[in-house]
């Protein structure tokens, strides 16, 4: 394994994000998740400053069995004037009980003037003081320098001399912060390169992603002789976020050939980013780099065509490397081989050799494209694809139930709630159903009605639920005469799809979106016909 420090502070500048807010156990469940992943060191927040980073270190203590990682406590250098044995904040990373200690230092001249409104040489002796006297309470201190890369840019000597200070007073790591996220790689890997010289203290990096280069920045700190590097899952931090732990360590070990990660570790990056945006409450990014659920995504058919070939043709590593898979997009971009690859995926195997298969995957694609043309989008509706697909390839897809038809009213009375009523007439298992349903909206009474009428025919169906119902207008030129397209996701309890409607009419469009789902869920409950 590399001696490369891997250092995760989701849960400290992660925390920072807009709109992240995590509670005690939420940060619990963030660490096991971490220490799956083998990250060397997970920083937990800063206790003292709030009771929440407090209680949570106090939990870690009794609660959080760590096999891999070793819990960080991060807090500032004692204040101005003071002792750091005296200090009440270096007190609480001490009772933390945490055995490394982070701590944030001043290294900028404006900072030290203007932000800590004291002297440069009272700023050196904060650094000595804490770092000493937490290295004489057997801690282990690494040391985040906090505009590193603005301050070294502003006084060199003055910047070098904070590194110099922390690592002759003990501290094991001086990490180079891009605070403000400014830098470029070049910039980057000028200073970091220049520090390893000037001080032989080791290097760590701490980017952000305003300019969009956090992730390269850590790389060129680390080519440059950095042998620690900070970040945060899925990127989270303040303002645009810190450098994405997970791309990083991705391209150091898959790109780079550094040893990091044990191989089945870095498989779980992929589960674990998402386990850890389930936890944050944080969407999930699609196009995130390696462990996006577009990152192996193909859409254009001539990248299908040469994907058939070898997959390596249109992607920069194999996905299973990082736990994650490759998947075809069908659209009217799509081609032959598009639609070959999409149905060998859902258990289809059409051989474009074959003279019937070759009928059925020019057949499938002419649709896709009507349909398209039409309003249609396949690639955010995979269900509805599939039972594309199956109408065309003969017999695969069984009639469970023929609408007669259905109508919806919606009625307000005074100052009440606006209510609707659906009544939809339909055949199943040999017998002519009628049934009324009610709901807050129109689209949720039809699903009701719909779903009672064939409750007697597919009792399997009972469990499914309606979990997302998204509406777009089309041609918004044509205002309340354009056509309206409808996604639904439906759930079962343990997997969910989403099918399509496209209509000039809302309702019908969320109709037709609600019979393919609700047929959808029959064909995965493998149901036959009644
Ligand atoms: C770049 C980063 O992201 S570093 C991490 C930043 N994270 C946070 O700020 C989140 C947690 N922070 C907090 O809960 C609070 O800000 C606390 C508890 C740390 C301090 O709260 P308060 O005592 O109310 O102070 P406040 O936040 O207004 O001001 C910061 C004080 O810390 C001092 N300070 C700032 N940086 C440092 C430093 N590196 N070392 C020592 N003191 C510092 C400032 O001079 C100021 O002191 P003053 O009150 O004597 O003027
Ligand atoms: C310490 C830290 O989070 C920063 O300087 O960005």
């Amino acid at each position: 394994m590399s001696d490369l420090h891997v250092y995760d502070t989701t849960l400290r500048d992660g925390a920072q994000q807009e709109g992240l807010n995590l509670s005690v156990g939420d940060k619990l469940a963030i660490s096991a998740h971490l220490d799956d992943l083998g990250v060397g060191f997970i920083e937990g927040g800063w206790p003292g400053a709030n009771p929440k980073d407090t209680e949570f270190f106090a939990r870690a203590a009794t609660d959080l069995r760590l096999r891999n990682a070793t819990l960080a406590a991060f807090g500032a250098t004692r204040r101005a004037g003071g002792r750091a044995a005296r200090d009440p904040l270096v007190r609480a990373l001490l009772d933390s009980q945490a055995q490394v200690i982070t701590l944030v230092a001043k290294s900028h001249t404006g900072h030290v003037e203007r932000a800590l409104r004291t002297t440069l040489e009272e700023n050196l002796e904060m650094i000595r003081d804490t770092v000493s006297f937490l290295r004489g309470e057997g801690r282990r201190v690494f040391l985040d320098a906090e505009h590193f890369f603005d301050g070294y840019a502003t006084d060199r000597a003055y910047a070098l001399e904070a590194v110099r200070a922390a690592a002759e007073s003990g501290a094991e790591v001086i990490a180079l912060c891009d605070t403000n996220g400014g830098m470029l790689p070049d910039q980057v890997a000028d200073v970091v390169r220049d520090v390893v010289v000037s001080t032989g203290a080791r290097i760590g990096i701490h980017c952000h992603n305003d300019t969009g280069c956090a992730v390269a920045n850590s790389m060129a700190a680390v080519d440059a002789g950095a042998t620690h590097v900070q970040g945060t899952v899925n990127g989270y931090g303040e303002r645009t976020g810190n450098a994405d732990l997970l791309t990083v360590v991705a391209n150091l070990q898959l790109k780079k050939g550094l040893d990091l990660l044990e191989p089945h570790r870095l498989q779980e990056s992929t589960r674990i980013a998402h386990a850890i945006a389930e936890v944050t409450n944080v969407p999930a990014y699609s196009r995130q780099p390696y462990v996006g659920s577009s990152a192996f995504a193909h859409k254009a058919g001539l990248h299908a065509s040469a994907i058939k070939v070898d997959p390596d043709l249109y992607q920069h590593m194999d996905p299973k490397h990082v736990g994650n898979d490759m998947r075809m997009l069908v659209s009217d971009m799509a081609g032959r081989a598009s639609i070959e690859l999409k149905s060998r995926e859902l258990g289809f195997d059409l051989d474009p050799s074959d003279e019937a298969d070759a009928a059925t995957l020019a057949r499938v694609l002419r649709s896709v494209k009507d349909k398209e043309l039409r309003g249609y989008t396949f690639d955010a509706a995979d269900a509805s694809f599939e039972l594309l697909l199956r109408r065309e390839v003969d017999g695969v897809l069984p009639a469970f139930f023929e609408v007669e038809s259905w109508r919806v009213i919606t009625d307000a009375r005074g100052d009440d709630d606006a209510l609707s009523e659906a009544t939809v007439k339909l055949a199943a298992a040999g017998e002519r159903v009628v049934q009324t349903g009610e709901g807050n909206g129109p689209v949720n009474a039809l699903d009701h009605a719909l779903r009672s009428s064939l409750a007697a025919a597919y009792p399997e169906i009972g469990h499914l639920e309606l979990i997302d119902y998204k509406v777009r207008i089309l041609d918004a030129a044509h205002g309340t005469d354009a056509v309206t397209r409808v996604l639904i996701e439906t759930s079962d309890g343990t997997t969910s799809w989403t099918t399509i409607g496209v209509a000039a009419n809302i309702l019908e469009a969320s109709w037709d979106a609600l019979v393919e789902s609700v047929t959808y869920g029959l064909v995965r409950a493998g149901v036959a016909p009644r």
